[in-house]
């Protein structure tokens, strides 16, 4: 069983001290409902001793500053990213103490045994997380910067086989270095030549290894067969095979004892059974197994590297080098010493090798490799680009906003990376089967080898013999490589379609969807809104009401807020200046103006603190609102200056992607808003949902979806931003626009790059065939081992015929999981 890991997070908060509770509160709700969370609890500084850690187990430490969250959580299930995002998504910061990153590595022959890297790691003081991506080339740590450094856990790596790849950037410990580090953790899984320069045979040496076995095998077996050579020496032959066949096996069996551990796994069932036969003297079928056993290890390997490698070449799309304009002149440098804010040219058909702002030109940019759109967008000055992304015919010259190791291409690597350390639900459920299933194989064949001869049924010898085959039947390789290998598969195909899936929990869980909620703002719509109508009460004019609406939204992120002040610039007024701000959440926002308090919003903010609507407002409100317009209402002082009226267009093709997310399986589908009914049942027929749910508050919305969870599994679908709370009740939430904020990339379960719901048909398709694909390979190993049981214990085959069944088995299941790495669904790219 794997100890839940425990992080007590410093929090830095807002200065208001009453803030301060709610925010910490609110983290925690957040926290709790997410899966793989096991308890979250407030440890406050002054309830502390001095300098003794909150638990038993934890070691010494300076005293906190600010209130502490104790988090108990699965490892395997949530990162520290995760954790990190929801605390901004809550209000709160935390602290740099903690350190995570990905480390990529080259293993000497401990390729395939990620567990025993991520035990060796995990005995490490002061490491909280480590997780090896199942192809066993990345490992994702997270650690406590007081008790432990990066070269401490590189360290450890090289002591168990596993030879760091990465160069280390920044100084560990030094506050400004978190982002270094995450940028030299990244900036390792970006450099490509890096994991390859070994020489073939380096890299294929269990290959290799397995290759001479079975020559050896096949040696032995001629000289026995076809020459009158001396037995000795087909025997000679048989025991180098098996020398070559077992040396992997044997190996790791060797390096976990000299660390104390004795494991009951596959490999040592494989290992006594070879021995076994080699005591009645089958050598041949002995050597065979080995051979098989290690050449089908090989390649699993390969296949699987194959997934892995599905997500480096994402990294190999952007250039090594941009050209840059510095004093007036272009310049040719490694991508390493662009920084933000330098210029980049970027010539027509050329790939972008940072994320920017374009400054100057105009072209439509392919980006399909990172959001998965298949039509061009068009660039036009102040528009973001991406790195990685493929410029039109125009050139353009782009202010970089993120340079290498920030670029959003990077973040994705790094996600998908992590990703595919998370595991499924099934892939939990298969460890256990398998921890519990190998000794009592071991146990059975104990009993085997010794009841029938004592009952006089079998011989000695015909009983060891089927024992040892039992030993072959029942190790359990394609229970336990169906279910990763599908979530490797499917998240890097998922990825390089532009959507990014955070584990395999969520891959599962995604592709058992049948009701989906969609926020209206931003998801449906196009969510750049426009003022339609301003109507002021008698004796205003509509400049002043534009005016003072412009003054109080200009600190506001609200979509409606966009509008209101692009209206006003457009009209030309002059915009007051405003103070004080308050927004007041999913209600509207209140200020104050040469000393006057100005309220905009919508009608239940100024009910809910008693103030009376005049009649002629609420029926201004009532009329747009029947016209299928978004209102607000602004107050002065007390004087009622009217309301303004807002329209946002549906996106193009809502209505043909909802058509087709039917055709997967999907059973209802809502659109939940904090708008007015008029314009949610006004967008809700033009799309055709089946049902609208109005003017929730963000709580509203959330207890929207615990009441569609009793109708079944619910993803929900927003911006991200605002909408954390609802995302994160869904069984899944999916944020769209993933490549424009780093927000809606990092809190979701899944995310869709592009700012585009025409990928969620793709994305559920992708992760219902993934589901079926992991439970046909449940189906097709758990009854290889049931058939191969019965024939192996009452002899009608051996151990040959088993060790073919027995790795071909495992060679289909790793290979019908690979079939994801091509799917495409159907009327999609
Ligand atoms: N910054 C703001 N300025 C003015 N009115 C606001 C502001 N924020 C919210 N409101 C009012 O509250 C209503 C609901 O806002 P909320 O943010 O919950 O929903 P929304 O984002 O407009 O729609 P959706 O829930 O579909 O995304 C708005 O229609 C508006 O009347
Ligand atoms: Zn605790």
């Amino acid at each position: 069983m794997r100890r839940a890991a425990r992080l007590d997070l410093p929090l830095l908060l807002p200065e208001v001290k009453d803030l301060r509770d709610a925010c910490v509160a609110r983290l925690m709700r957040l926290l709790e409902r997410q899966e793989g969370v096991e308890s979250v609890h407030v440890v406050e500084a002054s309830a502390e001793p001095d300098g003794e850690p909150p638990h038993a187990d934890g070691a010494t430490r300076t005293a906190p500053s600010g209130p502490q969250l104790c988090l108990h959580y699965d490892p395997d299930r949530l990162t520290l990213t995760q954790v990190e995002a929801f605390a901004h998504a809550a209000g709160a910061g935390v602290t740099d103490r903690f350190a995570h990153m990905v480390i990529p590595f080259r293993a000497v022959g401990a390729e395939d045994e990620g567990r025993r890297i991520e035990d060796a790691l995990r005995e490490l003081r002061g490491v909280s997380a480590a997780v090896v991506n199942f192809a066993g080339q990345v490992v994702r740590v997270e650690f406590d910067r007081r008790r432990v450094d990066r070269a401490l856990i590189e360290a450890r790596l090289r002591e168990v086989g596993a030879v760091p790849v990465a160069e280390t950037v920044g100084q560990e410990g030094a506050p400004a270095s978190a982002a270094a580090v995450e940028a030299g953790a990244s900036a390792g899984v970006t450099s490509p030549a890096a994991p390859m320069s070994k020489s073939w045979s380096a890299r294929n040496r269990t290959l290799a290894w397995s290759i001479s076995s079975g020559a050896l095998l096949v040696v032995g077996w001629a000289l026995g067969r076809f020459t009158e050579a001396p037995s000795a020496l087909a025997l000679a032959s048989f025991a180098a095979a098996y020398f070559f066949g077992a040396r992997d096996l044997v190996g790791h069996f060797i390096a976990d004892l000299r660390r104390g551990k004795f494991r009951f796994n596959i490999d040592l069932l494989m290992v006594v059974a070879a021995a076994g036969a080699a005591v009645l003297d089958a050598w041949l079928e002995g050597a065979l197994l080995l051979f098989l056993f290690s050449l089908g290890h090989s390649l699993e390997k390969y296949a699987l590297g194959r997934a892995r490698r599905a997500i480096a070449a994402l990294a190999e799309l952007a250039p090594q080098s941009a050209t840059v304009i510095r004093d007036g002149k272009e310049l040719s440098v490694p991508i390493s010493e662009v920084v933000r804010g330098d210029r980049v040219v970027i010539k027509p058909a050329e790939r972008i090798p940072v994320d920017g702002a374009v400054r100057e030109g105009n072209s439509a940019v392919n980006q399909a490799p990172i959001t998965g759109e298949s039509v061009p967008v068009d660039k036009a000055p102040g528009k973001p680009v991406f790195a990685g992304t493929v410029n039109g015919e125009g050139a353009l010259v782009v202010e970089v906003t993120a340079a290498i190791g920030d670029r959003t291409l990077d973040r994705v690597i790094k996600l998908v990376s992590e990703a595919q350390t998370q595991k499924a639900p099934t892939q939990r459920f298969t460890d256990r089967f398998a921890r519990i299933f190998v000794p009592i194989v071991l146990v059975a064949d104990v009993l085997l080898i010794a009841i029938p001869p004592l009952l006089g049924v079998w011989t000695l010898e015909e009983s060891f013999y089927r024992a040892m085959a039992l030993l072959v039947a029942a190790s359990p390789c394609a229970l336990a490589l169906g279910t990763p290998a599908a979530v490797l598969s499917g998240i890097a195909q998922a990825a390089r379609k532009g959507v990014l899936i955070k584990g395999g929990a969520h891959l599962e869980s995604l592709g058992a969807i049948t009701v989906l909620a969609l926020d209206k703002t931003g998801t449906i719509t196009v969510g750049e809104p426009s003022v339609t109508d301003l109507r002021p009460t008698t004796g205003v004019s509509t400049d002043a009401l534009l005016a003072t609406a412009a003054a109080v939204e200009q600190r506001s992120q609200h979509p409606l807020a966009h509008a209101i002040i692009g209206a006003a610039t457009s009209a030309g007024v002059a915009v007051p200046a405003a103070r004080d701000l308050e927004s007041v959440t999913g209600r509207g926002i209140r200020s104050t103006i040469a000393g006057v308090r100005v309220e905009v919003g919508r009608l239940l903010m100024f009910e809910e603190r008693g103030a009376a609507v005049p009649a002629a407002v609420r029926t201004e409100v009532e009329e747009l609102e029947r016209a299928g317009r978004s209102t607000v209402a602004v107050l002065r002082g007390d004087e009622w200056l009217g309301v303004i009226g807002i329209a946002d267009e549906p996106r193009a093709d809502v209505r043909q992607t909802l058509d087709r997310l039917r055709a997967t399986g999907i059973r209802r589908i809502v659109m939940l808003t904090g708008d007015n009914a008029g314009v949610g049942n006004a967008v809700g027929m033009e799309v055709g949902v089946d049902d609208v749910r109005a003017g929730l508050l963000p709580e509203d919305k959330v207890a929207a979806i615990k009441e569609l969870e009793r109708e079944g599994r619910v993803a929900m679908v927003g911006d991200g931003v605002n909408d954390a709370p609802a995302l994160a009740h869904a069984t899944v939430g999916i944020a769209m626009g993933g490549a424009g904020t780093a927000a809606a990339l990092e809190t979701a379960d899944v995310a869709l790059m592009g700012d585009d719901l025409g990928r969620l048909p793709f994305a559920i398709g992708l992760s219902r065939q993934a589901r079926a694909i992991i439970r046909q390979n449940l189906i097709v190993s758990l009854a290889v081992i049931a058939l191969l049981i019965v024939a192996t214990t009452t002899g009608v085959i051996g151990i040959g015929p088993a060790v073919v069944v027995h790795e071909g088995s495992t060679l289909v299941v790793v290979g019908n999981a690979l079939r994801l790495l091509v799917y495409r669904h159907a009327s999609t790219g």
